[in-house]
């Protein structure tokens, strides 16, 4: 039996990648071919399969397929990519490049291969640049190779302020710009708790620390995790990313999208507010910044800019 459904590809099926795999089919937003490297195509596939028997429990249709060959990504729908080297504790994201780098240059030349008019979203690290380099290498346009920061930190500043007034999440609204690092730009301006400013509703204080939280998100999981880095928010966050794409929602969300001239930067791949939909990044919105905001948007992307400079 064969069905007429969306076809998503995650490459990589470590802790991102199959995590991502499970929520999407549980969505039943496409099926899902999951794909690892030849040395790692056994638990890839007991993995896919293991997911796959977990349908008819919470009664999601949806193929699940674990693999080593991309011909098995062949026409997918999106390409998502979290293959790669993840950080330990003491290291900084950056400190993943080189490795990273090459294993996106190869992942590229599969998905131009197999899946020359897929959307690509990206997660490995670190993304601002990896974006970069899958755009690059894929020679696709900027709309269709997107990275994924900007839903992750929002959502992590979004908790810690619902856990601060005690609120649910559900009301809480925030943007965070800017590059995937500590330099990251939370603006609390533009965040609100039920369209309230939430300026109005913490002390400056306890949203400096909010904001202080929320830029060293990641490294606070690397730390209490101690072998890895987050997984289940990272994954949310892609298939929030991927449903706006599959379901043409034009949703307003932060993505990691190619900058000609908007905010100010050329050439780099940053964290802005965009619109996402069956074309991908539909628009970058521009928003309005005062001085201190763009300062710390101009070092944040500086300290994208060091790390597209160990590329090669
Ligand atoms: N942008 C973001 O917000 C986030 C980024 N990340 C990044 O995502 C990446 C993946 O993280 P995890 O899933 O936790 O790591 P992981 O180590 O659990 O999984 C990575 C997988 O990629 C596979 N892989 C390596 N080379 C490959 C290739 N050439 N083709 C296919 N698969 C390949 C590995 O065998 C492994 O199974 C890391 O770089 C991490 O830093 C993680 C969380 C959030
Ligand atoms: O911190 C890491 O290395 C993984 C990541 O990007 C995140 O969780 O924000």
């Amino acid at each position: 039996m064969s069905f007429n459904r969306k076809k998503v590809s995650v490459i990589g099926s470590g802790f991102t990648g199959a995590t991502t795999a499970f929520m999407l089919a549980q969505k039943e937003l496409a099926d899902v071919v999951l794909v690892d490297i030849p040395q790692m195509e056994n638990p890839t596939k007991g993995k896919a399969l293991d997911m796959l028997e977990a349908g008819p429990v919470q009664g999601f249709d949806a193929n699940i397929t674990g693999t080593s060959n991309y011909e098995d990504t062949k026409d997918s729908d999106i390409v998502v990519v979290t293959a790669g080297i993840a950080r330990k504790p003491g290291m900084s994201r950056d400190d993943l490049v080189q490795t990273n780098q090459k294993i996106m240059k190869s992942v590229a030349q599969e998905i131009v291969k197999h899946s020359p008019n897929a959307y690509v979203v990206v997660l490995t690290n670190p993304v601002d640049a990896m974006t970069y380099t899958l755009f690059k290498e894929t020679g696709f346009p900027k709309h269709r190779v997107i990275g994924q920061s900007g839903v992750l930190d929002t959502a992590r500043f979004c908790t810690f302020v619902a856990q601060e007034l005690n609120l649910s999440v559900k009301d809480i609204t925030g943007f965070v710009l800017g590059g995937h690092g500590d330099e990251m730009v939370p603006l609390v301006r533009y965040s609100y708790a039920g369209g309230i400013p939430l300026e109005t509703l913490i002390p400056k204080d306890r949203l400096d620390a909010i904001v202080e939280r929320t830029r060293k998100g990641g490294g606070e999981i690397v730390a209490l995790l101690g072998n890895g880095s987050a997984y289940y928010a990272p994954a949310a966050s892609l298939v929030q990313m991927c449903e706006a794409i599959l379901k043409d929602q034009r949703r307003v969300i932060p993505t990691i999208a190619y900058l000609e001239g908007e905010y100010g930067y050329e050439g780099i791949y940053l964290g802005v507010p965009t619109i996402l939909g069956a074309n991908g990044i539909e628009k970058i919105i521009e928003l309005e910044l005062t001085e201190d905001e763009k300062k710390a948007l101009d070092k944040s992307a500086e300290a994208v800019r060091n790390v597209m400079g160990a590329l090669v």
